[in-house]
């Protein structure tokens, strides 16, 4: 069974007891290679698995994120795990080049544009409540603010990987556009966790 990432490891686990229940490392990675959904083994510098890992990372950020937002009750919290979950989808996608994959396999992987609407109305309704931005800001405000901002950066550089998978047509354009827009979702939060913690965002000076 495919896996997207070594982070989110599936595998199936039989309830029969004279089942074994397999391994989690198989082993077939020890040489520097892995595989595809597709089943195409390539080495593991490919650039389907450095996006794929830094989609783990990404991941992982907002999940740290999470955390440090539901130890101060927010509310929003539901949207995070949506977003992990989606995540999960785009790594299914990438994991899936077009050139080696089977109907059947584009089928289960594919991605629609409905999460990118998503975002945009998340992103529209915190805008609605924020003062206008006037300076640039900094990575501040607070533990759950400053945590998302390092989850928008980790969002950027997903982003950088994607990009030349979709622009060679090996993904869905969707899953560019959605590490795109989640950026923004992310910035929006961190601004708005901050106000509603009540924490100042610091603002860029020119140093002396
Ligand atoms: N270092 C990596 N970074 C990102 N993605 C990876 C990496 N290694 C493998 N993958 C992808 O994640 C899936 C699950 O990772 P896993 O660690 O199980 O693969 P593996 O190293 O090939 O196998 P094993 O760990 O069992 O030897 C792989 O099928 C591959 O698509």
């Amino acid at each position: 069974m495919f896996k997207v990432t070594a982070a989110s490891v599936w595998k199936p686990q039989k309830s029969d007891r004279d089942q074994p229940i397999p391994k989690i490392y198989t082993k077939t990675g020890d040489k520097g290679f892995s595989s595809t959904f597709t089943g195409e083994r390539r080495p593991k510098e490919d650039r389907i698995f450095e996006a794929l890992g830094t989609t783990d990372e990404l991941s992982s950020a907002i999940g740290l994120a999470r955390e440090f937002c539901l130890e101060k009750g927010h509310t929003f919290t539901h949207q995070l795990d949506k977003i992990q979950c989606v995540l999960q989808d785009v790594g299914s996608n990438m994991a899936t080049p077009r050139s080696s994959a089977r109907e059947s396999h584009i089928k289960k992987t594919q991605f629609s544009s409905e999460p990118v609407a998503e975002l945009e109305s998340w992103i529209d309704s915190y805008t609605d409540e924020l003062p206008p931005l006037t300076h640039f800001i900094l990575p501040s405000g607070g533990k759950s603010s400053a945590a998302l901002h390092v989850a928008r950066a980790v969002c950027r550089r997903a982003e950088r990987c994607v990009a030349p998978i979709v622009r060679s047509g090996e993904a869905d354009p969707d899953i560019g556009k959605y590490l795109n827009r989640l950026s923004d979702y992310l910035f929006t939060l961190a601004r708005y966790t901050a106000m509603k913690e009540g924490n100042m965002e610091r603002i860029y000076r020119r140093p002396e």
